[in-house]
């Protein structure tokens, strides 16, 4: 799915029909008018309850409409040449209370593709519809589709009980569904000023949630949008866990059948998301939730995305956490499929063994010298093949050996084996959810643990709100030294590194350059605290070291045009300080025409995600430096210099600081 700013010519209707085409609706649940009182689902209730003490009703969200999800019991498959027509026609008769036709199948049965989905604004007549039923004007305009057969559910019926996570562009919000009294989950989604991009950006993870249906899925059971206050809150169900929180809990050792049973149910919803057209593009242990009973489903599709022959349009590839990223997307793919999240998995699994995360690089040049010390580096066929932006840079004179085996000697040689598939350097080795599965890591013993027989742990939600808060103040400095360093042994071993994180310096990188083919040097200050401020290295709490910039600003010298080009910076959490002392960025950031001709929409949504990613997220509990650093040679230089330059100087800032 890309935006209505997208290129083409196709017209709304064509995007309206695709849409309709492909879309399965998840809800079965025929549309109640909001005067009756459903009883079984928290998604399908209206409340008339008063307002919550907790403030959830007072930005006047008594003014909101609460979304159900709704089906017309008719859903008579048609045609595709009926669809738009119907679809068009119905609109003003049976609004948006339609089911959804389901989603298309080819002759064996299978469901195919499908089509690249478009955000599109919808006609007035069915615009008209959604405000009737609830929804702002302002969403109905932008993300039709998105809220298309659902009605809204009252701000007032839920209790917000706290604060359980921060996202990048949301919050998390544990709440009451006062006609269920069941605990949900409520991701408050903040738009600026109703900013049709981000508006679009989250219809996005709505329609891809809407059409993924599995046990292994986080389902996202309804809406809640507010016709005036510019935010909209997604209802999930409760999750206790997740499985980075878990496996890095003090004490918690997982054994084989446990991680076998964490892995399968992870497939299984892969399988799920791939079957249905979609890449989840940031596979990694934070987004795999836990429930009390150990049932595992995959959260977070804020930046998951349509794949498939269909996808005309370029993909981003900067997305996945830097962790989780394979060398594909770090060579620029912009054509990929579900090799990337099948790479992700195989660092979980490693993961999982080893206790801690197995390449946490903090540049993409050092992420990529990670995975070709680990995995060996590409052979001269995908070199030769390759058409990848960047592969010809990151081409090392010398192969790397691939060295998984021993790394990973002491792993269960089931497991073992697996491993070696996933992270296979080239895409198509890594095979498919379905072979994964049945690979000998599932088929053999110990098999899977049933995951209600697993231990049933702690939530440690509200006390990783704590530590959260705890971080902030020691942020601010009110943190006595003492209080820090028990800080930091609590810390998680295994956090992954900043999400998706070049991409906000990258923006600024490119326009900075567009605008100024300046070396960088002149645009990171080694005295600027900006940049500097508040930066803690991974398990430690010294003060950033200086050197580090300044040394890597005289490596960007040499290759500030490459830079320019395609920064593959990794910035921590103060990424933000970079962004908000250089509001220039804000400005272009939609303005960027050139982007979006040459990337395509994809990449231009993602990167400008990726960016408020780096924005808003404080809920990592570690800081990484700053590095600036990417390309830092020009193609032809020596990669193996380059490499070894590079971790030399990350090694020196690190000891000098
Ligand atoms: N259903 C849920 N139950 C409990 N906690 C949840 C649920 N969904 C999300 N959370 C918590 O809220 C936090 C943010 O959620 P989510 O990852 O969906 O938002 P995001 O803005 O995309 O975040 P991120 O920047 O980490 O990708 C996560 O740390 C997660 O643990």
């Amino acid at each position: 799915m890309g935006c209505s700013c997208s290129k083409g010519a196709r017209t709304n209707d064509t995007i309206i029909d695709e849409n309709i085409n492909n879309v399965k609706e998840r809800r079965s649940t025929p549309y109640i008018k909001p005067s009756k009182k459903r009883k079984n689902s928290a998604s399908s209730r209206i409340a008339n309850v008063g307002s919550s003490s907790d403030g959830f009703l007072n930005d006047n969200d008594t003014t909101l409409a609460v979304l159900i999800p709704s089906d017309a019991t008719n859903s008579t498959p048609m045609s595709s040449g009926e669809v738009s027509k119907v679809n068009i026609e119905r609109k003003s008769s049976r609004s948006v209370f339609q089911r959804r036709p389901n989603i298309e199948t080819n002759k064996l049965g299978a469901p195919q593709q499908p089509k690249m989905t478009r955000i599109t604004s919808v006609s007035n007549g069915e615009r008209g519809a959604q405000v009737v039923a609830g929804w702002p004007s302002w969403l109905a305009s932008v993300a039709g589709e998105a809220i298309n057969g659902w009605i809204p559910r009252k701000a007032d019926s839920f209790e917000k009980l706290e604060k359980i996570g921060q996202g990048t562009y949301s919050s998390v919000y544990k709440a009451r569904d006062l006609e269920t009294s069941q605990i949900v989950a409520l991701k408050k989604v903040r738009f600026a000023n109703m900013d049709p991009d981000s508006v679009r950006f989250m219809a996005r993870e709505i329609i891809i949630l809407r059409r993924l249906d599995h046990p292994n899925v986080m389902k996202l059971e309804g809406l809640v949008t507010s016709r005036v206050s510019g935010s909209m809150y997604l209802i999930f169900e409760y999750m206790e866990h997740d499985l980075a929180g878990l496996a890095s809990t003090p004490g918690v050792k997982f054994s084989e059948a446990q991680i076998k049973c964490y892995m399968k149910q992870l497939l299984h919803g892969l399988e799920h998301c791939h079957s249905r057209g979609v890449l989840h593009r940031d596979i990694k242990g934070s987004n795999l939730l836990l429930d009390h009973n150990n049932n595992l489903k995959i959260g977070d599709f804020g930046l998951a995305n349509f794949y498939g022959d269909h996808q005309k349009q370029p993909l981003t590839s900067r997305v996945v956490t830097l962790w989780y990223r394979p060398p594909e997307l770090l060579f620029g793919s912009t054509d990929y499929g579900v090799a990337v999240d099948m790479w992700s998995t195989g660092c979980i699994l490693a993961e999982l063994f080893n206790g801690k995360a197995i390449m946490p690089g903090r540049t993409e040049v050092e992420q990529l010298h990670k995975i070709f010390k680990l995995c060996g580096s590409p052979s001269e066929e995908y070199w030769k093949g390759s058409k990848l932006p960047h592969a010809t840079v990151f081409k090392p004179q010398q192969p790397y050996k691939r060295c998984v085996a021993e790394t990973f000697k002491s792993l269960p040689s089931s497991a073992l084996e697996l491993v070696e598939v996933l992270l296979a350097v080239e895409p198509h080795a890594r095979g498919t959810t379905a072979l994964a599965l049945k690979s000998e890591f599932f088929t053999t013993k110990p098999f899977a643990s049933d995951p209600s027989s697993l231990p049933k742990y702690q939530p440690r939600k509200e006390l990783d709100v704590k530590l959260q808060k705890e971080e902030a103040r020691r942020k601010k400095g009110t943190i006595s030294k003492e209080n820090e360093m028990k800080q930091v042994a609590r810390e998680s071993k295994a956090e992954p590194a900043p999400d998706a994180n070049a991409e906000l310096v990258a923006s600024i990188q490119k326009r900075q350059g567009e605008n100024n083919q300046t070396s960088m040097s002149e645009k990171f200050n080694p005295n600027d605290d900006t940049a500097l401020k508040s930066v803690m290295v991974r398990g430690s709490s010294r003060s950033p070291p200086r050197k580090e910039l300044r040394m890597q600003r005289s490596f960007v010298q040499r290759g500030s045009a490459q830079l320019t080009k395609f920064s593959n910076s990794v910035a921590a959490r103060d990424a933000s300080h970079f962004a908000i002392a250089n509001p220039r960025w804000f400005e272009d950031k939609y303005n960027n025409k050139k982007e979006k001709q040459k990337d395509g929409d994809d990449c231009t949504k993602d990167k400008e995600y990726a960016g408020k990613k780096n924005i808003l997220t404080i809920n990592c509990l570690c800081y990484v430096r700053m590095n600036i650093s990417g390309p830092l040679v020009s193609a032809g230089e020596n990669l193996d210099v380059m490499f070894k330059e590079h971790e030399r100087q990350i090694q020196l800032s690190c000891l000098s600081g």
